[in-house]
């Protein structure tokens, strides 16, 4: 099982995974929620391409650049936004997860959206390997299925 979702076509797959550095005590969780679960499936660490960017709202410029340059099979997008008391946080999610959506779209491979966007740090931490699971697993088990639709 593996080895069929680790590569395609008789190669190895290539991950690329853009994360935000913003919130990175979640999304150093995720990122290697992500990573082992594709590690898990066969993909090798060699084959994961990771680049780091200062917030979600930066993931969808990186991960169009990523998908243009970096040779990679399927993208996973990282991040953790967390309410704060404006409304910034309103547009950054929503941005956010539109950038993506259309870079997934439009772009040549497909995009995940393992953006956490939560009220609470609380929440956050359950769902980057707390009892709420790990986004970043997720994402890496839906890149892999993404990546084998027929083309
Ligand atoms: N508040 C959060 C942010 N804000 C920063 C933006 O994402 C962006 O980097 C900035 O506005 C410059 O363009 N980012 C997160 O990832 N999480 C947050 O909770
Ligand atoms: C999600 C955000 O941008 C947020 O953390 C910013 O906090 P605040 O609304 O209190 O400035």
């Amino acid at each position: 099982m593996a080895d069929y979702l680790g590569n395609t076509d008789g190669r190895n797959l290539h991950i690329g995974i853009v994360v935000a550095q913003f919130n990175d005590l979640i999304t150093q969780k995720l990122l290697a929620g992500a990573q082992a679960a594709l590690q898990r499936s066969g993909v090798s660490a060699a084959d994961i391409t990771t680049w780091w960017v200062p917030g979600a709202f930066e993931l969808p410029r990186a991960a169009k650049q990523m998908g243009a340059s970096a040779n990679v099979d399927g993208i996973i997008a990282l991040g953790a936004v967390i309410r704060g008391e404006t409304s910034h946080y309103d547009y950054v999610c929503s941005e956010t997860a539109r950038g993506l959506a259309q870079v997934s779209l439009e772009g040549p491979v497909p995009v995940m959206f393992g953006v956490l966007t939560t009220d609470t740090l609380e929440q956050a931490i359950n769902r980057a390997g707390g009892k709420g699971g790990n986004k970043g697993a997720d994402c890496a088990a839906a890149v892999l299925e993404m990546i084998h639709l027929p083309h």
